[in-house]
């Protein structure tokens, strides 16, 4: 595993855009982690995005789809404008919108006996982030576009198939249509597993680009960006990557605890110190808060509650010191011996 890769470091200098540019510059980072798997996915975008595709990472949460995202966007090199997808957007929020009248009054008093007045109103036209990436050759990142309206990522449609941006608003003052830059490139993040507060994007937009799946990353890659985030050693991340793991395939929900659950339990190690054993009561009592608050629903009877992750603690104790030899064996903690969920009898 290498770290290399992206943050944010401040905005980025280009052509002036109309209405202002919120670019960021995307720069190198340590604690991006670039395990295979990472770079077969982001090889895989890069290949896309070269050949003038807009890319999707689809995931549940957790997966590293917004990171990946910022990684991919820096290898292109362009600035980036980051969008969040929201449910208030219109499409004036992603393309612009009227920002006020300019009035103009000529008063003719050329004859003492005549004034003549003439005055000429014009609308004043602000460009919002898609607009100004379109003509300045942007790279976008628009993380969770399913939170906005299916109408509102309408721009999209012609962005993406004709490589034209049409403002209709802007039709008949000759700036109707904007001719997409050739360098523009767009990278989409959704979440498939979350129904509150998402839409069901378009069939016509998931036709206009490329989707990649993406499901939890291998042990080794959560190892690894564990102790990245964390600053742990590899053995304790290991250790607590295991038992989160094991959450995962034996809970209620085959997407919870995410990765997000290993980089908390290991930053609560690093600031408190000790083992990721039972003999902690720091390891103990952070695996039971942590865990069974990601757990979604906490009723049924495969609800990740503190019980459940003492019984998996002390298994995992019993088969060598947590590890990681169950997961490793594919290897079930017993579902009839787990306790009963919270409210249970
Ligand atoms: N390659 C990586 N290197 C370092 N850290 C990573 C990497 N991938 C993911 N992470 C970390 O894992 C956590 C989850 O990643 P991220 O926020 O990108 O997931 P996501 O799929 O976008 O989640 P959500 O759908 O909930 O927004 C973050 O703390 C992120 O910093």
């Amino acid at each position: 595993m290498s770290a290399v890769a992206f943050a944010s470091v401040g905005p980025a200098v280009d052509e002036p855009a109309n209405g202002g540019d919120d670019s960021i510059a995307l720069g190198p980072s340590n604690a991006f982690v670039s395990s295979p798997a990472v770079q077969d996915i982001t090889e895989r975008a890069l290949a896309y995005l070269e050949a003038g595709y807009a890319v999707h990472l689809s995931g549940p949460p957790g997966t590293g789809k917004t990171t990946l995202a910022f990684h991919v966007a820096a290898q292109l090199g362009r600035p980036t404008i980051l969008i969040h997808g929201d449910h208030e957007f219109g499409s004036s929020d992603l393309i612009g919108r009227e920002s006020g009248y300019r009035k103009s009054r000529l008063v003719d008093n050329y004859i003492a006996s005549v004034v003549k007045l003439e005055e000429e109103g014009r609308a004043l036209w602000i460009d919002n982030r898609i607009t100004t990436a379109c003509r300045l050759g942007h790279s976008i990142i628009y993380d969770e576009f399913n939170r906005s309206k299916p109408e509102a990522n309408n721009p999209f449609l012609s962005i993406l198939s004709e490589g034209v941006l049409n403002i209709p608003r802007l039709h008949g003052r000759g700036e109707g249509y904007v001719n997409v830059h050739p360098r523009f490139r767009a990278i989409f993040t959704s979440n498939p597993a979350e129904y509150a507060g998402v839409y069901r994007a378009q069939d016509a937009l998931l036709d206009r680009m490329i989707t990649l799946h993406l499901g939890h990353y291998d042990r080794d890659t959560e190892i690894a960006i564990t102790t990245s985030k964390s600053g742990i050693d590899p053995a304790r991340a290991a250790r607590v990557v295991d038992v989160v793991r094991q959450c995962r395939s034996e809970g209620e929900d085959p997407h919870y605890p995410t990765l997000r659950a290993s980089i908390a339990i290991a930053r609560v190690l690093a600031a408190r110190g000790g083992e990721a054993s039972l003999s902690n009561p720091v390891f103990l009592w952070a695996c039971r808060d942590i865990l069974s608050q990601t757990s979604p629903n906490g009723k049924s009877d495969r609800a990740v509650s503190p019980a459940f992750i003492d019984l998996l603690l002390r298994r995992f104790e019993g088969e060598g010191g947590g590890d990681g030899a169950a997961a490793r064996s594919g290897r079930r903690p017993e579902r009839q011996a787990a306790p009963r969920s919270k409210g249970g009898k």
